[in-house]
């Protein structure tokens, strides 16, 4: 195969400039991580994040306490969170009985639905096949949007799986597609396993820009290999200006094996300052958050950049 031709980093027009983070720690970070946070952490972890300036924070997830024991506090988790002016909190639903207990909580305004272009990843991740898991989202997107609830849609492993190798980009075009039919107003195309390279996530993105527009499309990278601000900066050479990423770079899929943290938001966030893009989060809020995580729930989790700032600014006060 002919390499990409990688563009360098250029000034983009100002027009251009804006640049949706997403932030998932909570929900993507947390899904597989086997030591239990507590509720409130978990809870001001929202609130802390919230005041950084996101205008998306996912918060957790309506799939069954057996599947993810780490997010079955989901209904206190949406109750007692604070809710920010122009800040949506999305929750993961995988099916009806999901969005049904969404629905009764009666604070849940979006949520997001979950399909993947691999069938043995699915079948792994909600016991059904593609076609069939697309079905019941499909249904559960309908009823969603009958209760005015947004909807933002999920496409996994579209650059490999970590059950069937390659993945094929026309399946994951395919996906995104009906996603977008049924109602979806984004999808999120998410390389859950972090293999993809910028040869890899080219190929897949032109095929699902042929027939979806790139504003209606975000990127999710976990960063197993390393690669994830490449095929961000790929990701904006295609048009795109939305992002998925974990505070401290937290996370990894509890059905994929060897799946690491998401891109961590701090390494995005100076990815994109220094390229010239505005997301309006306040990077420096975003560390401070990070360390506070740390030390309310016992981890020592730090994104590159999350590090480098905490390591000047300590140093600064000594
Ligand atoms: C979808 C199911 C439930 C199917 O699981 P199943 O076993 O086929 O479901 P079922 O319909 O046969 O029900 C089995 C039991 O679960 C209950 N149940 C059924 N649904 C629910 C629900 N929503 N909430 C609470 N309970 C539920 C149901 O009531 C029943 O209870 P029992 O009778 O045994 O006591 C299961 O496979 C599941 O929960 N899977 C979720 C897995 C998951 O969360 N994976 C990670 C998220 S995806 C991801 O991380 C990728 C992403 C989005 O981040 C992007 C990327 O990185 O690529």
């Amino acid at each position: 195969m002919r390499p990409t031709r990688l563009l360098a980093p250029r000034s983009y027009s100002t027009a251009l400039n804006r640049f949706r983070v997403v932030e998932v720690g909570a929900r993507d970070g947390l899904q597989a991580e086997k030591k239990f946070v507590p509720t409130e952490v978990k809870v001001e972890l929202i609130d802390r994040l919230s005041a950084c300036g996101f205008s998306t924070v996912e918060t957790t997830s309506f799939v069954s306490p057996k599947w993810v024991p780490q997010l079955a506090d989901h209904n206190e988790i949406v109750k007692k969170h604070k809710r920010f002016n122009g800040v949506s909190y999305p929750v993961l639903v995988p099916n009806a009985a999901g969005l049904k207990n969404a629905l009764a909580t009666g604070v849940v305004e979006e949520i997001a639905v979950f399909g993947a272009a691999s069938d043995a990843f699915s079948l792994k991740n909600v016991n059904s096949n593609v076609e069939d898991s697309l079905k019941k989202l499909l249904e559960v997107t309908k009823i969603a949007l009958e209760n005015n609830i947004r909807v933002r849609g999920y496409v996994s492993v579209v650059v490999g799986c970590p059950y069937q190798g390659e993945v094929k980009p026309d399946v994951v075009a395919k996906v995104a597609d009906k996603l977008l039919e049924a109602g979806c107003y984004e999808v999120s195309l998410g390389d859950t396993i972090g293999v993809g390279t910028v040869n890899s996530v080219t190929k897949m993105l032109d095929t699902v820009l042929k027939s979806v527009p790139a504003n209606k499309l975000a990127v999710h990278f976990h960063d197993t290999y390393g690669q994830a601000l490449a095929n961000v900066l790929v990701s904006i050479e295609k048009g795109i200006r939305a992002a998925d990423s974990s505070i401290a770079g937290l996370g990894g899929c509890p059905y994929a094996k060897g799946a690491t943290g998401n891109l961590a938001t701090e390494d995005l966030l100076y990815f994109l300052k220094g390229n010239g893009f505005e997301t309006g989060v306040d990077l420096d809020k975003v560390v401070e958050t990070a360390k506070w995580f740390n030390s309310a729930a016992g981890y020592d989790k730090w994104s590159r950049v999350g590090r480098a700032i905490s390591n000047k600014k300590d140093a600064q006060t000594c």
